[in-house]
């Protein structure tokens, strides 16, 4: 299938879960949320190819011609990741402004971290050794005490004369590989197959694949052992895993920030193989880890093929928020369909008072600060509370403004979405409106 059929392929995936009234605003708001992921993966590979002294993509001067007719530099523009169609192409010529930072936010449609905590492996799991080869292996990876230093500051300016046809292609690595993908082998025995599958029984995931699916899921999942301090992820680097832990405790930072510890049985890494996106976060294992790993292909296969989907991710997440208790399985099913992932960095304005609202917004993970011009702040939530639902409701400007105090995964619902799938979840936050209490 060609990279276009295959694009196209996904959109009507989408627009058939998504039923969306606007069809063109929504197939607009697709491709335009993809360019922005594949412009954030490009200037995070120039940044890194830069701090090893590479240059990446050739520089092509960009000089606009005043009203005497002489050439001057532009100005320095900011790039919007929530607009890839604006000024942020790594391909252009960056040298006159060296602040630029890299994109703090990405956002696609799709679920966000929820497979994170969905691996219930059992506290009973074993620890089978399993032979693997594999020459991309992170634990074959020498393991200093791991020096966390944050993202390279980008230069910025705009043009857009070369376009992105190499990167396209390093970004969707799997369209490579799907005619002729075969799952890896782990040659576990027959009883080491059959302890790692009680293993994962438990693991919510886990239980909604078919049989066949967990076949592939139990002969390609290799084991992979972390000495402590060891980096099992770097921030910014491309995908190649997707993590369960066995035993121990990861650590996840973000641009040298601590903003996360998992143990046994969660899982991490499905962002970047999701989204084909950097990752967005340092994994390091705070003490011994052992993890089962799956490789970028095989998650993305069974994730495509639509066993592992986003319905049964979000659905997880859904059970969890105390809001949306009143739903039925089959409304919090639909309204999972309907749910977008984003992602905020510490400082990210996720909405601003004053500004019309067009989304609610479910917290993931992460801690988000309300405050109000007149009042400051006036309080923290973190996962599993809302906000925006004040300005949907009265058709209002947003009523205050909420920042991400770290790394922030929200869920997001569309006004359309809003009105039409939260149920008797409406009346509920319609009693609970802050700003009549
Ligand atoms: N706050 C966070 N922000 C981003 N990633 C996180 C966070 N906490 C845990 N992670 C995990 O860290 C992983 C880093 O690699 P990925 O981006 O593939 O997927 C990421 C998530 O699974
Ligand atoms: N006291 C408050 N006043 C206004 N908004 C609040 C308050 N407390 C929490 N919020 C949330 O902050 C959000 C800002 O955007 P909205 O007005 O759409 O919805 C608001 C609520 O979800």
């Amino acid at each position: 299938m060609s990279y276009a059929s295959e694009e196209l392929n996904q959109l009507q995936k989408e627009i058939s879960a998504k039923n969306p009234p606007d069809v063109l605003q929504f197939c607009a708001n697709y491709f335009n949320t993809k360019l922005a992921l594949q412009r954030a993966h490009l200037w995070q590979t120039q940044a890194q190819a830069k701090a090893a002294g590479i240059e990446l993509f050739s520089r092509v001067k960009s000089v606009a011609v005043d009203s005497q007719g002489l050439g001057v530099i532009p100005p320095a523009r900011q790039p919007s990741f929530k607009s890839p169609f604006g000024d942020n192409d790594p391909h252009s010529d960056h040298s006159k402004d060296s602040h630029r930072s890299e994109p703090s936010a990405f956002k696609d449609s799709g679920s966000g971290s929820l497979f994170k905590g969905g691996f219930n492996v059992g506290s009973n799991a074993t620890s089978q050794s399993v032979q693997d080869t594999d020459p991309n292996d992170p634990a074959a990876r020498s393991a200093p005490a791991p020096e966390f230093k944050p993202v390279a500051k980008l230069p910025v300016s705009f043009n857009a004369n070369r376009r992105v046809s190499v990167s396209a292609e390093a970004l969707n690595p799997d369209k490579f590989k799907t005619d002729s993908w075969k799952p890896p082998k782990n040659n576990l025995s027959d009883e080491q197959r059959a302890e790692l599958a009680k293993t994962l029984s438990s693991n919510f995931l886990f239980q909604q694949l078919d049989a066949n699916s967990k076949s592939t899921v139990l002969s390609a999942l290799m084991k992979k052992l972390f000495e402590s301090n060891t980096e099992i992820i770097t921030q910014g680097d491309e995908g190649d895993y997707f993590y369960i832990i066995e035993s121990g405790t990861v650590d996840f930072y973000v641009n040298g920030t601590k903003v996360n510890t998992s143990s046994d049985g969660s899982s991490f890494g499905e962002l970047a193989l999701m989204y084909n996106a950097p990752r967005a976060a340092t994994a390091v294992a705070s003490g011994d880890v052992t993890c089962w790993a799956l490789d970028r292909a095989t998650f993305r296969r069974i994730l495509l093929e639509g066993t592992f989907n986003r319905r049964i991710m979000y659905e997880d997440f859904l059970k969890d928020v105390s809001v949306l208790a009143g739903l039925t399985p089959q409304e919090r099913s639909k309204l999972a369909d309907a749910l977008s992932t984003e992602i905020y960095h510490a400082g990210d304005r996720i909405v601003t008072e004053g500004e019309i609202g067009d989304k609610f917004y479910l917290i993931e993970s992460g801690t988000c600060e309300i405050s109000k011009k007149a009042e400051g702040v006036i309080g923290t939530i973190s996962k599993g509370k809302y906000f925006g639902e004040v300005a949907l409701l009265n058709d209002l400007p947003r009523q205050a403004t909420v920042t991400a105090k770290d790394s922030v995964i929200v869920a997001t619902l569309g006004k359309s979405g809003f009105t039409r799938l939260l149920g008797p979840a409406l009346d509920v936050l319609r009693k609970q409106d802050p700003t009549h209490q």
